[in-house]
């Protein structure tokens, strides 16, 4: 298997993927949604930071970045020639692409999550959600393929097609070469980001941070689920999770765009991901805007939040 460094040349992400034993279709759906992330990180870093003058279908205002991620993505998606049904979250509807077309997939993204952190510059990400074939409502076990890229001081890529979980960073010629294949999580987490309002959690939660800190635990939180997840992994022993709150039993997260490929990319990793009562994967989404609690990283701590969520709530 290949090497990052151990090469004399760097290993480029369609040759990874070829490598992989991955469907060339899906190498193809891949590379083109790599080549998309290459205009999003122009526009992040040059482009208009101001609101749209538009919402999404969740009431929240729209930045000009979200609107014109989305068109990228979707406009790369739909000139692929190997997608049929694609579903984003700044749109309301899943559109069709090719949806008859026999050995085509179907993508679930989240063009520009971290919408909130643009004004400060922190990083943001972009998320994404691979099945085979036209249905986009199913339990995120039938993913094929999930990724995000990570626009921080470097942009890079992470990515599983059910075969352990691999790194690329974007080099000066915008190619994605592999910094790190097979990535693993610890059983036990030494950082945890904590979504939401505290004074909104449930007592299982509240006790769980209590937990977490016991142990030694430490805060390092974003407010960007793409930087605090890649954290997560690239640490390799960490918590995220974005509870249940007073005023919202289903948190904040969507099952579609953000927690189902978050979910396959962490249990690739030997970690887990949970809403507090159930495997994430295992959700079989009510509509496209489902959102659900989430619990994710570390196994054994991912386990002890579903046993004081059980306990106490
Ligand atoms: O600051 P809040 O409202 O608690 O939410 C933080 C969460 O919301 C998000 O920004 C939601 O994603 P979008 O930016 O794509 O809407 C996550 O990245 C983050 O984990
Ligand atoms: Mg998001
Ligand atoms: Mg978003």
């Amino acid at each position: 298997m290949l090497e990052a460094g151990k090469t004399k040349f760097q290993i480029d992400l369609r040759r990874y993927l070829r490598e992989d034993g991955v469907d060339h279709k899906l190498i193809h759906l891949i590379c083109e949604i790599a080549e998309a992330s290459k205009y999003i990180v122009n526009s992040i870093r040059t482009g208009d930071l101001g609101v749209a003058g538009t919402s999404n279908l969740y009431g929240e205002e729209q930045l000009a970045l979200d609107v014109l991620s989305d068109r990228i993505m979707r406009k790369r998606l739909a000139k692929s020639g190997v997608v049929s049904n694609v579903a984003s979250e700044e749109t309301r509807d899943i559109i069709a692409v090719s949806p008859h077309c026999a050995g085509n997939y179907s993508v679930a993204f989240d063009p520009l999550d971290g919408s909130s952190l643009v004004d400060v510059n922190l990083a943001v990400g972009t998320i994404v959600s691979i099945y085979a074939g036209s249905d986009l409502m199913q339990p995120g076990q039938r993913q094929v393929a999930a990724l995000y890229i990570l626009y921080g001081p470097r942009t890079t890529l992470v990515y599983t097609t059910g075969n352990g979980v691999h790194e690329f960073g974007m080099n000066q010629l915008m190619e994605y070469t592999l910094l790190r294949r097979n990535i693993r999580l610890a059983p036990k987490a030494a950082i945890y980001s904590p979504g939401g309002l505290r004074n909104r959690y449930s007592p299982g939660v509240e006790n769980f941070v209590s937990y977490l800190e016991e142990n030694g635990a430490k805060l390092r939180y974003s407010g960007g689920l793409v930087p605090d997840v890649n954290q997560v992994l690239m640490k390799g022993n960490g918590m995220f999770f974005y509870p249940h709150l007073q005023g919202a039993p289903k948190g904040k997260l969507r099952l579609l765009y953000e927690l189902n490929p978050m979910a396959f990319l962490l249990e690739q990793a030997g970690g887990a991901a949970s809403n507090g009562r159930q495997r994430i994967l295992e959700l079989q989404p009510q509509a496209i805007d489902d959102c659900q609690p989430f619990f994710c990283g570390c196994c054994e701590d991912v386990a002890k939040a579903e046993e004081l969520i059980a306990n106490l709530g």
